[in-house]
Formats: C-alpha cells, structure tokens, sequence
C-alpha cells in the first residue's frame, strides 16, 4: 500500500470515527485547549496530523531492530504502521508484528511487515496502541473500535505499552471527553444479566452496541457482544477496583478500562507539538 494510499485510508475512518462522535453530540464538553473551534474547517485533517506526529515519534522513540512489536487498533495506530512501514524500507529495521485485531492484522499485511503471533512470540518489547481517553493516572479507555480484549492480551504481552493518541484523549478523569461509554465485551447468552448487575452495582446505563452496516449488535472479533457502560458522571473512581469487580461477573470476558499497563502516552496536539505523559 502506497503513503498516499495509507494518509487516505486514515482519513477515511478519522471521518467516519469522528463524524459518529460530532453527530452522536458525544463531545458535549470539550477542554478549553481543545475547544472544538479548533475542529471546524480543517477537523479531520488537523486530528489526523496530530495522530500522525504522535505515532511517529512514539514508534522513533520505542522500535528498536531484531524486536516484536504490538500493533494496536483504531485510526491512529495507522500512522504507526506507515512509519514501521517506512522504517523497514529506509532503515531496515528488523521487527515482528503481532497484531491485535483482524484490522491491525490486514495494517501489516498491506505494508508488508512481517506477520507474527503469540504462539511463536509470547514476548513482545512493546506494543504501541491508540486509546479512546487517557486521565492524569494513565487509566485508559479502550474499545471504542471493539477490538479491546486482543488488545489487553497483546499489551500484556509486552514489556511496555505505549499509547499514541490526538489531543481529544487527553483527559484529567474518564469521561471528561469521552462519552461513549467504558465497553465491555461480554459473551451473548449473558449480556441482558450482565447489563443489570452492573447497572444495581455501579449506577449508570449500559446500552448494547449495534452494528453499523447491518441489522443486530456488534459483533466482535471474537464473537461477543460489547455493552457500553455509561456511568454515573464524570468521577475520580478507584478504576482498579471497579475493574477488578467487572471482571469477576460471570460472562464478562475483559474490559476496556487498562489500569496500570500503559507506560507512557503521546499526545499530538493542536499546535504540532506532542506531549508526553508517564505513570
Ligand atoms: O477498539 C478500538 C481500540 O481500543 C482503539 O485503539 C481506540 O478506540 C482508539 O482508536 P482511535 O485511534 O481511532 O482513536
């Protein structure tokens, strides 16, 4: 796949991604540095540039020759594919890549990377993936492409993690910016009980996804549903905890909250400049 090819592709589904989350009014409060001002004309192409800066200079500072590496999922993880891409063309930089979806599976492919996977790589160096939010305590929140559960695995997997993400995920607390919802993949018989003892125990709606394109819910990659938890408001809560809790239900398969496993996260901001931030 061509640069130009990969820059469209990315395009497409900032687009897309993003239109949802404008036209879903998901955005309703947005940081004052990151005031949607800064959206209007050029939106996807300056979120986009802020993806792009951010994934470069994540896999610059993290991709060492002879090592795996995870690939994330999502819109921004794009950008890290092209830059592997070009490294391995220009450098010859020696790395496997094991993906965490079937989308991140068909990145590498497309850019000729070479393809691994945990049978033959259990231990990566790192895995370099997106995030819906990051808060100030690198508590993420994953999913908002339905590709959580391989991504935990894949990010367990690995001596670190690393998030790239635009200036939208920079949060102070989980759901500041995002108001989608923490997902939650769960196998189908259960989702109905699963929905209520989450709902009794924590508060809040849990609504089921549905597809986009067609009739019925999303279905992941492995072939559960995803229940969005939206809760209470805006909090300060013990995300550990909570996951902790969430986990123990029978029918949950995995969250998207990621409590201590990022180690360190790359913002690209409105201005061009990246911000890092570390635990
Ligand atoms: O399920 C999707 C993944 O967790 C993504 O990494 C996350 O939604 C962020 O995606 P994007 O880079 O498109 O914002």
């Amino acid at each position: 796949m061509t640069r130009a090819t990969v820059k469209r592709l990315a395009q497409v589904i900032d687009c897309h991604w993003n239109l949802n989350r404008l036209t879903n009014n998901t955005f309703t409060s947005v940081s004052k540095t990151n005031s949607r001002s800064s959206y209007t004309g050029k939106l996807n192409m300056s979120l986009n540039e802020a993806k792009r800066i951010a994934a470069h200079r994540a896999v610059d500072e993290w991709v060492k020759t002879n090592t795996t590496v995870g690939i994330g999922s999502g819109s921004t993880v794009v950008f890290a594919v092209e830059r592997l891409a070009e490294r391995v063309r220009k450098e010859g930089l020696k790395i496997i890549c094991v993906p965490t979806s079937f989308q991140a599976r068909q990145l590498i492919v497309e850019n000729d990377l070479t393809l691994g996977d945990l049978d033959r790589n259990p231990k990566l160096a790192v895995a370099i993936d997106g995030a819906d939010e990051v808060d100030r305590n690198m508590v993420l929140i994953k999913g908002g492409g339905g590709c959580l559960l391989q991504e935990k695995i894949v990010a367990s997997c690995a001596e670190k993690m690393v998030v790239i993400a635009d200036y939208t995920k920079n949060s102070e607390y989980l759901g500041e910016q995002y108001r989608k919802g923490i997902p939650i993949e769960v196998v189908p018989m259960a989702y109905v009980p699963i929905k209520e003892r989450i709902a009794a125990r924590f508060g809040g709606e849990l609504k089921l996804r549905m597809a986009v394109a067609k009739a019925g819910p999303c279905v992941t990659d492995n072939g559960n549903f995803i229940l969005d938890w939206h809760f209470k408001e805006s909090c300060d809560c013990d995300w550990a905890k909570v996951n902790g809790e969430l986990l123990q239900i029978p029918g949950v398969v995995e969250t998207g909250l990621f409590v201590n496993m990022a180690t360190k996260a790359y913002f690209g901001m409105a201005d061009g400049s990246v911000k890092t931030q570390e635990k």
